[in-house]
């Protein structure tokens, strides 16, 4: 049996025995703590929709390497079908979640180290691609979730990590023996690392040949000795601590970001895929790269429904439903987010077989896909605040809408149309708070900015990809300016 229940995963994940941080304190029951658990719920919706016939489809997919049916987030992609399914599936649990559900990550470095190992194999004689196929073997018959860990720290950033002041700022190698490797450094933002199994470390950028210590590719167990991890805040998170379901916007659901500090730890040498070849770091960072733009054409898009929804939901509940500007706002926050999915599905379609055999998406296209998703889920949740009205930052708390005396005033200058209840538009307003600058914007706004790199990291791919040249050549033709040889008739 290769799924597991959503249950059997929140059991695994309840055992470890981690080296955490949060607020100051050590915390040893994670996935209990009110911070956490929204965190551990949206994860655990990957695998209980994967149990569901309804969306069998889309979830699940046959092992090119065991023949057994898997979780699709432990898949390689075989075919542009396989691509188009994963972005329906990112959607599928953005619109259930409303957030980020922190399982693609994993699924993006599996697919780019795969490919990359297999290139590296071919050029250089290694046997890094058998090890990462047993290995994800591994993984897609336990139905592990794992963390695809690739941004350092980084310090100086107009600087390479062999000429930063400290060369920890980059994930390297410090020392080597017959068994193994020991890795040093520290990993940032890492997405849903605490709900993960595993981790599997990628370099962060292209390397000089002189910097064979930070080229390195391995994957450890999160229980792995001297990783010690320190929780991110995310803004409005003391919110889950509080008694009460309203104020925290998203009741059930919420991401999770972390901090990974490697201090010496050992990795076995069947567990690490890449060992200084600072050649194909640019390859790997780039194929895992579009792999994840194209991911935000199906996740953010999933948030983005949602978040239309809210909006929709407020504006009938304030009775402005019918007035031609806020359709027309709504419309075009549909039109936005429609963008991004067609994105999404466009880089999936023009998706190309490696010589591992596994897809990869069309990079240029991914790289426009992540490019709109930088700028539109911010229009979407500026037009979501427009049409929702001031009340989601100014509105009393939940326990005072509880007080015996305070309470039912509020509750009366807090009804919209006379037929909504004022604890309805309560819920709506906090989650819109919630999505555009709660806990979930983290996802949804900064992650898309950031996340996959930054604007700027897509602009260079662009202007990379572009030809240019065709594209005078045409212009050359029309105009004259050479000869246009396909007018070959009389
Ligand atoms: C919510 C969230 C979740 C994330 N999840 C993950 C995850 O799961 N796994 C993972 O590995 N990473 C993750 N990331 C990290 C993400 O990939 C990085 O945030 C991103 O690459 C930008 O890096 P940075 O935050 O250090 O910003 P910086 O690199 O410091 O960028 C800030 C600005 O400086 C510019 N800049 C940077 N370097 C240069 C330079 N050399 N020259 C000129 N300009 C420069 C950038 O273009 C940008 O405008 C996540 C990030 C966020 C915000």
């Amino acid at each position: 049996m290769t799924l597991k229940t959503p249950q059997e995963y929140i059991d695994d994940i309840r055992k470890m025995k981690i080296d955490l941080y949060m607020f100051g304190d050590k915390v040893e029951n994670y996935v209990d703590h009110p911070m956490v658990r929204p965190s551990v719920n949206a994860m655990a919706m990957t695998y209980k929709l994967a149990m569901e016939a309804e969306h069998e489809d889309i979830m699940t997919a046959t092992s090119n390497l065991t023949g057994h049916k898997v979780n699709r987030f432990t898949h390689l992609h075989q075919s542009t079908e396989d691509l188009v399914k994963k972005v329906k599936m990112q959607r599928l649990l953005g619109q259930k979640t409303g957030c980020c559900f922190q399982r693609c990550v994993g699924m993006d470095a599996f697919n780019a180290v795969y490919n990359t190992t297999f290139e590296i194999d071919a050029k250089h004689g290694t046997t890094y691609h058998q090890r990462f196929v047993k290995f994800l073997k591994y993984v897609q018959e336990s139905d592990l979730a794992v963390d695809g860990c690739m941004t350092d720290s980084r310090g100086d950033r107009s600087k390479s990590p062999g000429d930063q002041a400290d060369p920890d700022a980059y994930v390297h190698i410090v020392d080597r023996n017959e068994k193994g490797i020991i890795v040093r450094g520290c990993k940032m933002h890492q997405t849903g690392l605490l709900n993960s199994h595993e981790i599997l470390v990628m370099p962060n950028n292209s390397l000089k040949e002189n910097e064979k210590e930070w080229a390195v590719s391995f994957a450890v167990p999160l229980e792995t000795p001297r990783i010690v991890f320190v929780y991110g805040r995310q803004s409005c998170d003391t919110r889950k601590l509080e008694s009460g379901s309203i104020d925290v916007g998203n009741q059930y659901f919420g991401g999770q970001e972390v901090m990974a500090i490697f201090n010496d730890v050992f990795v076995p040498w069947d567990r690490v895929f890449m060992d200084g070849e600072t050649d194909f770091s640019t390859m790997l960072v780039e194929r895992f790269a579009s792999y994840h733009r194209q991911s935000y054409g199906g996740c953010k898009v999933g948030v983005g429904d949602a978040l239309i929804g809210a909006t929709q939901a407020m504006a009938e509940y304030n009775g402005v439903s019918r007035a031609s500007h806020v359709k027309d706002k709504i419309v075009e926050m549909c039109h936005l987010n429609e963008t991004l999915y067609s994105c999404g599905i466009a880089c999936s379609t023009e998706g190309r077989k490696t010589a591992s055999g596994n897809y990869l998406v069309d990079i240029l296209l991914a790289n426009i896909c992540k490019q709109n998703v930088t700028r539109f889920p911010y229009e979407i949740a500026r037009l979501a605040q427009d049409v929702a009205g001031g009340a989601f930052v100014t509105m009393p708390s939940e326990k005072d809408f509880a007080h015996v005396e305070v309470g039912p005033l509020i509750k009366k200058y807090f009804i919209g149309k006379s037929d909504i209840s004022a604890e309805s538009r309560q819920r709506m307003l906090r989650l819109i708070e919630n999505l555009t600058m709660g806990t979930a914007a983290v996802g949804y706004l900064t992650e898309s900015m950031h996340g996959a790199g930054s604007p700027q990291a897509q602009r260079i791919m662009i202007s990379r990809l572009i030809n240019l040249a065709h594209r005078k050549n045409l212009a050359e033709k029309l105009a004259g300016v050479q000869e246009n040889i396909d007018v070959d008739w009389q």
